[in-house]
């Protein structure tokens, strides 16, 4: 317990100090809008670094008893007092923006200027299906303890006192219905959540099934966090020199790249069968692989029930994927462009070198429709993605399995 009690206090302006050195080492340019985002998690970032980091609080529960006996007169009101003690509760933020403007990177600096131990940067996708794994363990362990998640909540605080979320998104029902029992228990520990996302609060599940369920955890997220919109239009993806990763149209020439690309990075002419570990016991069976290289055909990938944890045991097992027959996309095919869209996500984050034969060039692939709100805004990032997948600097990033 003693180490939980921190007792720093850090500089103000530390965190524009350590933005600064990268723009001076000219590591980054300099950018109006990511200052101004700076400038809002300064004092979040001093309350981090203000003790007490821990303070007491009281439970009151109060139980009604029927009194019995021949002089007994109504109930009798019976009080168990809990003490716990809890982080000392800190608004977090929201910042939210476009694809490529540097949100996650400015997460990650803040995440790596602090200094408290009780911290742990996530992808979202990646969290919730922890979550849901630990939700079927204490079902499994505890069926009679009543509702898993806040348990979980009250067990993740345990060790976390500031959880960053990179990618904060919502397409999932299962997810959507246990946000707010699962992030009201955090929020009840004390713990401070800071998130990016390309949506506003307010868009979040948009079109989800079941929407009003989700609102009230809207309304418990603006409470909590300060929502900042980066307000930048600049998609840093979009500058670097490129390298051709994507061939299309899709044709003879361009499946016979895709195979000499294959023998280039393996040094082998044919693939053989390679057997993955998924969450929860379950195996994902890649056809053609050679070393950490696996070629498949975009249906294998995205036209099978393949979610995110098949897509994250993918990427962290390959270091090069190369996806073949990539369509053009529509709304009508819904699904297969959201795994798509999930896909390129999980391969992005952890910086798989990705090469694909394409019907038609990245900004060509999904021209949007009427009523495809939440898809228009979710292929923008997967367009930005793409566009730096092929950048020299992304190429040069090593693998994080
Ligand atoms: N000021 C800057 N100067 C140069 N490069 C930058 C700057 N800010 C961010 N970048 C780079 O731009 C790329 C995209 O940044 P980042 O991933 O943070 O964007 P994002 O807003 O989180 O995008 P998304 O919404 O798609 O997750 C990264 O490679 C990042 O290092």
């Amino acid at each position: 317990m003693k180490c939980l009690r921190l007792y720093l206090t850090r500089n103000f302006g530390e965190l524009k100090q350590a933005y600064n050195k990268l723009v001076t080492e000219g590591k980054i340019t300099q950018d109006k809008c990511q200052e101004r985002v700076l400038s809002f998690l300064q004092p979040l970032y001093t309350e981090l670094h203000k003790s007490p980091q821990k303070t007491i609080t009281k439970t009151v529960e109060r139980t009604v008893e029927a009194k019995v006996g021949w002089f007994s007169k109504g109930n009798e009101v019976r009080e168990k007092v809990t003490t716990t003690e809890i982080w000392r509760p800190i608004k977090g933020t929201y910042l939210y923006g476009p694809p490529g403007c540097g949100k996650t990177f400015i997460m990650d600096m803040f995440y790596d200027t602090v200094s408290i131990q009780q911290k742990r940067r996530v992808h979202f996708n990646q969290f919730m299906l922890e979550v849901h794994e630990y939700i079927h363990k204490l079902n499994t362990n505890e069926p009679k303890k009543g509702d898993p998640v806040p348990r979980v909540g009250v067990n993740i605080s345990k060790d976390t006192r500031l959880l960053c979320f990179d990618e904060f998104q919502v397409t999932d029902i299962a997810d959507a219905m246990i946000l707010k029992r699962l992030f009201g228990s955090l929020w009840s520990q004390g713990v401070v959540v800071l998130a990016t996302s390309n949506r506003p609060p307010d868009d979040l599940y948009y079109n989800g099934l079941q929407r009003f369920l989700f609102l009230p955890f809207i309304d418990d997220l603006k409470h909590q966090c300060e929502i900042v919109d980066i307000e930048s239009v600049t998609d840093y993806r979009q500058v670097g020199e490129e390298v051709q990763t994507f061939i299309y149209p899709l044709n003879h020439e361009a499946e016979s790249k895709a195979y000499k690309i294959f023998t280039r990075i393996t040094g082998k002419e044919k693939g053989k069968t390679h057997t993955i570990s998924v969450m929860q016991g379950r195996q994902l069976t890649c056809r053609f692989t050679a070393d950490k290289c696996g070629m498949f055909s975009f249906s294998e990938l995205c036209d099978q029930p393949l979610g995110a944890a098949d897509y994250i045991a993918l990427a962290s097992y390959f270091t090069h994927v190369i996806i073949t027959g990539v369509p053009n996309f529509s709304i009508h095919k819904r699904d297969i462009m959201r795994r798509f869209i999930l896909l390129i996500d999980e391969l992005y984050n952890k910086k798989v070198k990705l090469i694909c034969t394409a019907d038609s060039s990245i900004e060509q692939l999904y021209s949007g429709e009427s009523g495809a709100y939440d898809e228009i805004f979710a292929f923008q990032r997967t367009v930005s993605r793409l566009m730096e997948m092929q950048t020299y600097e992304y190429q040069e990033t090593p693998h994080q399995a």
